[in-house]
């Protein structure tokens, strides 16, 4: 249990500054007994100022510290020290130190320090230790130093006399009090927050749960996995140990199995000899059977047995001669068929170059029904009693056949007849415009005629004002000269009033001849203006023609627009300065009347021929789609020469196409019958080898020869030739087939060649004549519209 033991004050209230009043407390009980105003108060201030840190009320002006006015002093510096035993029975000194300052405006107070220390005690060696320097940390520790809550020090141990009475205030002051005693606050604030972490413990509980379920089923799982495995690699090493037994077993077995095969091999090979043998045998006991059937037993004598021997002999001779001459026959024969295969072979490429045009003649074909399909729609024909054409063409392309031939026709005739209609369009249009052209050099000559008649007006004038000047002239000399009587003066006065008023009336001409010369300033910039305008209507017509270039057109007719209004402006000047010099000669008034009659049906005019301008322009358009898609063909065709004309070069780099094929069509010619000599030469040697050999004579000039070695260097050489004629054949057909295949390489390229020809003599330059006349056509309109756009802008102008 904790309890105050001493309390030090200084400055404190009554208490000197300057001296330190210790109290020292007994125990169980200290009583403080003293007169009014001595200090009692002050003390029990002082202790729960030490224990809490809160100041007495109304006293946290300075009021709690003595007073500097009474002690006479600026400064005054305070201090509470408290030394108590902590509830561990430890003791503890609570220093606090404050200070007031005297100032003009009044005082001011401030603390200066709040210590908790444990003093050094020599019985224990223990030594000084500050626990707190904080105030703050002072306030907090106090209460929990001495066991006691700050509200029990505050309201109940060290309550203030003023604020005794609490326990009879309002039942709401009081509760606050109570739960401040109590601390209730804090245990309501504790149950909340212990509410809150219970139900955030449940969640994670339920989580954690949740999770513990997961997990046993998974453990289980993984147990029964586990298992699996084991029973697995117990099922392997099992499986291996027999996998390793019949692979064993698989390598006798194999050994055995080879052992078998070469002995069926042995077997087969023994029965297929036997078997050929027992066929020779056959053969040969059939041979035998043969020749003992033949066999005659001749009882003749040897001079009729030669006899039938030569004759035997010369017809051995002439079946030897017809075997040659029929083996011949076959050399010729086999020629034959060749040249036969070789004539299959050509026309077998034929029909694959007839299937290659049948193919460009299909694609041609949709081509065509496509061109069909876009004239009608572009031009939305209607063809006489074909009214479902489009469904026709469109069944026609997926078909990939051709249209019908009537519907084609009655699409031709439609075109032909709207090119005649555009045609005379164009010719009425043409007409119309002449016709305006000459009505606008008409209006410009009548206004020509204006202006020459003006210009001598005005030299008349001119002509007039001269004569007058020099009459004044003359009348001033005879004025000065002559001497007149009164009444003659008089009218001599009159008439020389007469002549200044002419005269001022000159004067004034006078002044117009200033505006004539503006007139003719004006007319000038006019002049470079109406030519200005001439180029810059030129350079629309130029745009207009160029439908890509149309947005510069309308900068050109904006320019235009800008031209024709200062044209419009200097002519309206010209128009008030005109008036003024011949009101009298023209009726201006007049003349801008007919210019807008006409101006008006010039705009008629103009916009019939802005109508039709669109009307050509998609037809233009048309034009120009249908010569981009000859264009595309035309390259498409160009592309596939090219890659055609690769595939040739490749196997004839010098593409003299017709000539390589001739050198090697006599090239495989020489050979065969270079192989047809060796094969026949061969017979030819061999019967000589025999025949020389049987009868010991040359079988050519059938002479004997002198010595046997000479026939036998005669044999041996037939003999070499004979043995080395096969591989001269072999070679001869080695080089037969090599000769064949270029050939044949060579020929099917004939395809291509026949397509490039055609493509190079009719298709191209079908295409080039279409494209030239669809150029020519919209070149034609493209000047049509120049002129109508001329026209209209003309119009316009005007
Ligand atoms: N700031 C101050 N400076 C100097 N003296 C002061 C100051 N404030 C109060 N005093 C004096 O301190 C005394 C007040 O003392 P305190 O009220 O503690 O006396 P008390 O013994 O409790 O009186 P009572 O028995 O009437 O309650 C008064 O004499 C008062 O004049």
């Amino acid at each position: 249990m904790s309890a105050i033991e001493r309390l030090l004050i200084s400055g404190i209230r009554s208490f000197d500054p300057n001296n330190r009043t210790v109290i020292k407390f007994s125990s169980p009980l200290t009583l403080i007994v003293g007169a009014n105003g001595c200090g009692k108060t002050t003390i029990i201030e002082c202790l729960k100022y030490a224990t809490t840190g809160e100041l007495p009320p109304n006293s946290k002006g300075g009021a709690f510290v003595n007073d500097p006015k009474i002690a006479g002093e600026a400064e005054i510096k305070a201090q509470v020290k408290l030394e108590f035993r902590n509830v561990n029975g430890k003791k503890m000194v609570c220093t606090r130190s404050l200070q007031v300052t005297q100032k003009r405006t009044g005082i001011t107070m401030q603390t200066l320090e709040g210590v908790l220390t444990i003093p050094s005690d020599k019985n224990t060696g223990q030594e000084k230790v500050s626990v707190s320097s904080k105030c703050a940390e002072l306030d907090l520790e106090m209460p929990i130093q001495l066991g006691i809550s700050k509200a029990i020090l505050e309201n109940v141990i060290f309550c203030h006399q003023e604020e005794s009475n609490w326990p009879l205030s309002e039942p709401l002051t009081l509760k606050k009090k109570f739960d401040d005693i109590f601390a209730a606050t804090r245990y309501t604030k504790a149950v909340e927050s212990f509410k809150k972490v219970r139900k955030e413990q449940a969640i994670e509980l339920k989580i954690q749960s949740n999770d513990l379920k997961h997990f046993s089923e998974n453990k289980k799982k993984s147990d029964r996995i586990k298992l699996e495995i084991e029973a697995a690699s117990e099922n392997i090493s099992t499986l291996k140990n027999s996998i390793s037994e019949l692979s064993e077993k698989e390598t006798t077995f194999e050994k055995r199995l080879s052992l078998f095969e070469t002995y069926i091999e042995e077997f087969n090979s023994v029965e297929m000899e036997y078997k050929q043998l027992q066929h020779e045998k056959t053969i040969l006991e059939q041979n035998l059977e043969e020749l003992l059937s033949h066999i005659v037993i001749m009882d003749n004598q040897t001079e009729e047995l030669n006899k039938i021997l030569n004759e035997q002999e010369n017809e051995k001779n002439r079946w030897e001669e017809i075997i040659a001459s029929k083996n011949l026959k076959i050399n010729k024969d086999n020629r034959k068929i060749e040249k036969l295969q070789l004539e299959i072979s050509i026309v077998q490429q034929e029909i694959g170059k007839l299937e290659a045009q049948k193919a460009a003649h299909g694609e041609e074909i949709i081509k065509l029904n496509k061109l069909m399909k876009e004239l009608i729609t572009n031009n939305s024909l209607t063809i006489n009693n074909w009214p479902n054409s489009l469904e026709i063409i469109e069944e026609s392309e997926i078909s990939k056949e051709s249209a019908p031939e009537e519907l084609c026709i009655a699409i031709k005739d439609e075109v032909d007849r709207k090119y005649k209609d555009y045609f005379i369009e164009g010719e009425s249009l043409k007409g119309l415009i002449k016709s305006e052209e000459e009505e606008n050099r008409e209006f410009l000559y009548e206004k020509e005629l204006l202006k020459s008649k003006t210009k001598q007006e005005m030299e008349q004038t001119m002509v007039n004002i001269n004569k007058s000047t020099k009459e004044i002239s003359n009348i001033k000399k005879k004025i000065e000269e002559t001497k007149f009587s009164e009444s003659e003066l008089l009218e001599l006065n009159e008439k020389l009033e007469k002549e200044m008023s002419s005269l001022d009336n000159i004067v004034k001409e006078k002044s117009k001849k200033n505006l004539n010369e503006k007139i003719n300033k004006k007319r000038k910039e006019m002049n470079d203006i109406d030519y200005e305008i001439l180029l810059a209507s030129e350079e629309a017509a130029k745009s207009q023609r160029n439908s890509e270039m149309l947005g510069k057109a309308e900068i050109t007719k904006k320019t235009l627009e800008t031209k024709k209004n200062s044209f419009n402006k200097i002519f309206e000047e010209l128009v008030t300065l005109s008036s003024g010099l011949i009101s009298h000669a023209t009726p201006i008034q007049d003349i801008l009347q007919i210019s807008a009659k006409h101006l008006q049906k010039t705009k008629t005019h103009a916009s019939n021929a802005e109508k039709e301008l669109e009307k050509s322009k998609s037809f233009l358009s048309s034009i120009e789609t249908k010569t981009e898609l000859l264009q595309d063909s035309l390259s498409g065709y160009k592309n596939e020469i090219l890659e055609k004309e690769k595939l040739i070069s490749s196997l004839c780099p010098d593409n003299q196409y017709e000539s390589s094929l001739f050198q090697l069509q006599q090239q495989a010619d020489g050979i065969l019958e270079d192989l047809g000599k060796q094969k026949s030469q061969v017979l030819l040697y061999k019967t000589y080898i025999t025949e020389a050999k049987n009868t010991k004579s040359c079988p050519l000039c059938i002479r004997g020869w002198k010595k046997p070695i000479q026939m036998e260097e005669f044999v041996a050489k037939l003999e070499k030739t004979y043995d080395t004629a096969p591989q001269l054949i072999r070679d001869a057909q080695n080089r037969l087939e090599k000769a064949q295949k270029e050939l044949n390489d060579l020929r099917s390229m004939q395809p291509n060649i026949e397509r490039i020809h055609q493509l190079t003599t009719n298709n191209i330059p079908e295409l080039e004549e279409k494209l030239l006349e669809l150029t020519k056509e919209k070149t034609k309109l493209e000047s049509k519209h120049g002129k109508a756009s001329r026209y209209s802008f003309l119009l316009f102008q005007n």
